[in-house]
């Protein structure tokens, strides 16, 4: 058995980028910017007063100027202001030639075309320089997630349409014969398919497009048809088969479709039997195969999938991010495998549950993190600082 961070280089190496496509600016968020951007514009383009107010060249408690005119938001004044003057001018509007500062009106007592400056200016000017945001030809980084606060940015750099990395074609493939979608009804023998829909949500959220396929039953037909429809996928993932039991036929049946198989098996708990290689053909998409154990499969959407396809939308190979809190309660000591434990993270730190079973999903409903365990961690005590990986 290789070790998760092994398994991890070995995904990233199979994981291809998917390319760029350019997109409108307002379907950019969440999108992975594929290529530095540069402002087409500066702003503020002018100097603008940051209140309403009078624009000044000078100004000093007691001082009678005289109003020479308007500067609004959108329409300039456009002769120069002299000692003596004030301008009339509002929260966005070009400060005139001569201005040094915009006396805000609370400060001043207006009497038809004059203003009384009052006994208290503050220090500000009120100016915002031209350019004070960013300069025609500012950088925007890439490869970056556009967030909501980015998409703003590039609208005020002018920029409609940006290039942003394709979404991998994710094919889901749940394997079984114990298996019905929800809504269906049941047999005796049967439940329902949790870890298609568990994955489905966690790729969509990472900027993938997944898709459903049939669920395989378990016969060597069946799923050979299910990796008939994978049609253009960028990556196939299988869910459940993945084990060593009779019925266990994904890694039969991708080899005898042609998959190279890269590695089969990780030292790590939940999710030991993770298998990934490449099937062939033209196209050649990328595959991972998944244990069937509902949190297995979770478990490993987060430490394997979510980082696979982040580098297929261009982002940099690293593994899931870890942070570090104490532990609320002593652990006893790990075995072999590194153990990825549900754990709630509250003001005291982190607890891990006592039920660990890979099949309990009302367990990973209730935990906000999978503490991390390395193999064979001697037993740690409460107030240990620990890894785990946020949920
Ligand atoms: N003799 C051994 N038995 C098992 C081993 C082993 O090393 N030796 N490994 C165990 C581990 S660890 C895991 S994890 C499971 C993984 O097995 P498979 O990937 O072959 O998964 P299945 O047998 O198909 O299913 C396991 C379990 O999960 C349920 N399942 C499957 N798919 C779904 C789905 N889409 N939604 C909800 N639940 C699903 C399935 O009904 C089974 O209960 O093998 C152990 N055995
Ligand atoms: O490793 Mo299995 O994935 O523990 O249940």
């Amino acid at each position: 058995m290789i070790t998760v961070t092994e398994a991890l280089d070995q995904l990233f190496a199979l994981a291809r980028p998917t390319g760029v496509e350019k997109v409108p600016l307002i379907e950019a968020a969440g999108r992975i910017l594929a290529r530095p951007m540069s402002a087409r514009r500066t702003q503020p383009p002018f100097a603008s007063s940051a209140m309403d107010g009078y624009a000044v060249a000078s100004a000093a408690p007691g001082d009678r100027l005289t109003v020479i005119g308007e500067s609004a938001a959108g329409h300039r004044f456009d002769r120069p202001v002299v000692p003596g003057e004030a301008v009339r001018i509002f929260t966005g509007a070009p400060v005139p030639a001569g201005a040094i500062r915009v006396v805000i009106q609370e400060d001043v007592t207006r009497q038809d075309s004059t203003i009384l400056i009052g006994d208290r200016l503050d220090s500000g000017d009120n100016i915002r320089p031209a350019g004070g945001d960013f300069a025609e030809g500012a950088q925007f980084d890439a490869p970056r997630k556009l967030s909501a606060s980015d998409i703003a940015l590039l609208a005020s750099m002018n920029i409609a349409r940006v290039p942003v990395a394709r979404r991998p074609k994710v094919a889901l493939i749940s394997t079984g014969d114990e298996l019905v979608m929800p809504g269906e009804t049941p047999g005796p023998d049967q439940i329902i398919a949790s870890n298609t829909f568990g994955l489905h949500a966690l790729l969509s959220s990472e900027g993938a497009n997944p898709r459903l396929l049939p669920i395989a039953r378990d016969n060597a037909t069946s799923l050979k048809h299910a990796f008939s429809l994978v049609d253009d996928a960028d990556l196939v993932i299988t869910i459940g088969g993945a084990s060593v039991g009779d019925h266990d036929l994904v890694a039969p049946v991708a080899e005898e479709l042609g998959m190279q198989r890269a590695f089969h098996k990780v030292a790590m708990r939940p999710g030991k039997p993770l298998m990934s290689g490449r099937l062939s053909g033209e196209r050649g998409a990328m595959m991972i195969g998944l244990p069937g154990n509902p949190v297995s499969a979770m478990v490993c959407g987060h430490v394997f999938v979510l980082p696979v396809v982040r580098v297929m939308l261009g982002l940099p190979p690293v593994a899931a991010p870890r942070l570090r809190a104490p532990l609320a309660r002593e652990l006893g000591q790990n075995g072999p495998r590194e153990h990825y434990m549900r754990a709630t993270l509250t003001e005291e730190g982190l607890t891990a549950f006592d039920r660990q079973d890979s099949s309990l999903l009302s367990v990973l409903g209730q935990a906000n993190a999978l503490l991390v365990r390395p193999p064979h961690d001697p037993a740690r005590a409460k107030n240990e600082v620990v890894d785990y990986l946020p949920l």
